[in-house]
């Protein structure tokens, strides 16, 4: 579907309520199902992502019920799931995919996984070969999907140092050393969103840190709970930008999720010089917060590889807010954004540069050179289907006057279905 964007001047004003956490959302049906008793999680988000971790588990036998804006679902354990009837469809989600291969990798029954054109692209050997060694049983080629996971028995312990700062390999492992036969140990290279071990402990399951050391105990009980999904800060990201960016902004973002492992991009827009403030933390099974952000005019930055999980997928909004930043924005140490729903370094450098922006393209990141009014160099825009970059390119027609055409806008879907909504409702 294309669209025609909302073009400038405007400003951004007034309250808005972003839809709840993807990875929580996804993390709680997984949880919900792996446990005993019912789970309901309220503010959940529905979006097509989401939508098809859902879809799986159904497929797999467990009940889960819907209303606008909750989920329930009647736990089962890992040994109460039902053999599927066709394959189990991930859709576009790289998060459904890797956390679901690890966490069915010990079932009695075969299973085969399937997704559209881009997740059949993105890199799976990263679960696979560790999952592999512990025991579990995959054909896939050249580490893509498809994958046929075949039936498996046992799951030896793991004693691993994860290669790639990510959370859904740590993630898919974590799920795999709950059913393996001893004690794991897994070692991260930098901390990632730590979403899977607070729920494991909200679910009265456990596991120890130790600086970037997990160890996992196996064959935990885990309990359903009730519980509020906060807001997606990455979807909170796109305001944020707005706000930051059009002058004479004010907006108000109730309960958004703010895990230090997430909150990368509050971080690097305050040393930009941005004007966010905290306006109420609460602590919950995940904190969260009312955010406040007020128009800003922005400087450069540098960020480096430690940084980049807890802004990972906030990129494509720090490289805009870098075309309005006075000076030069360097991103480096960024190379897995080339393995995301596209190849974002170089989506948001094609695109970015259709609006007249400043920037190069390297192996692992960019360098942006700023401040520069966007304008129509093409008014063709193209999300190529990836619906950050579809959302970071709806907020920065908001910063011209040109009128732009956007490809494939509905990829939105994915992460945020009413989020164009949302953004009309706030500008003034
Ligand atoms: O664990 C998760 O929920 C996610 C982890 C990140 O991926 P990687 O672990 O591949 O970095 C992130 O980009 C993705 O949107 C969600
Ligand atoms: C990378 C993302 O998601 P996933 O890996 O789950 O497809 C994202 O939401 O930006």
């Amino acid at each position: 579907m294309d669209k025609t964007l909302q073009t400038g001047p405007v400003q951004l004003q007034g309250t808005c309520l972003v839809p709840g956490d993807k990875s929580i959302s996804h993390r709680a049906i997984m949880f919900g199902a792996m446990a005993k008793g019912q789970t309901t999680a309220k503010h959940f988000l529905f979006s097509e992502d989401c939508l098809h971790t859902i879809g799986a588990f159904k497929a797999l036998g467990v009940n889960i019920q819907t209303t606008t804006d909750s989920v329930t679902i009647d736990g089962v354990g890992l040994d109460g799931l039902k053999p599927p009837k066709g394959p189990l469809d991930m859709g576009n989600s790289g998060t459904s995919t890797r956390l679901l291969l690890g966490l069915l990798s010990r079932q009695a029954f075969d299973m085969d996984f399937i997704g559209d054109a881009s997740l059949s692209k993105r890199p799976m050997g990263r679960v696979l070969d560790p999952l592999a060694s512990m025991g579990a049983k995959f054909t896939a080629t050249a580490g893509h999907l498809p994958v046929q996971v075949a039936a498996n028995a046992h799951l030896k312990p793991l004693d691993y140092h994860i290669p790639v700062a990510s959370a859904q390999v740590k993630s898919a492992l974590i799920f795999a050393a709950l059913q393996a036969d001893g004690v794991s140990h897994l070692t991260e290279k930098l901390a990632t969103r730590d979403h899977t071990e607070r729920m494991l402990r909200y679910f009265g399951g456990d596991l120890t840190t130790a600086g970037l050391t997990l160890t996992v105990t196996p064959k935990q009980h885990l309990t359903g709970q009730d519980l509020t999904v906060p807001g997606d800060p990455s979807s909170a990201a796109f305001f944020i930008t707005a706000a930051t960016l059009l002058a004479g902004s004010d907006v108000l973002l109730p309960n958004v999720g703010l895990n230090t492992t997430r909150i990368g991009f509050l971080n690097i827009i305050g040393q930009m010089n941005g004007a966010i403030s905290v306006e109420k933390m609460t602590e919950g099974f995940e904190p969260t917060g009312d955010l406040r952000v007020k128009h800003a005019q922005l400087t450069g930055v540098t960020i480096t590889k430690e940084a980049i999980p807890a802004v990972i997928d906030e990129l494509p909004l720090v490289a805009l807010c870098a075309t309005q930043a006075q000076g030069v924005t360097t991103i480096s140490g960024a190379e897995e954004l080339r393995v995301k729903e596209t190849d974002r370094i170089s989506t948001i450098t094609q695109e970015l540069r259709k609006m007249g922006a400043n920037i190069e393209e390297k192996p692992d990141g960019m360098i942006i050179t700023g401040p520069t009014p966007l304008h129509a160099v093409d008014t063709n825009l193209d999300s190529h289907g990836d619906h950050r970059i579809a959302m970071m390119l709806m907020v920065a027609a908001l910063l011209s006057q040109d009128h732009f055409k956007l490809q494939n806008a509905d990829a939105v879907n994915v992460s945020y279905p009413k989020f164009y909504e949302d953004l009309l409702a706030l500008i003034y």
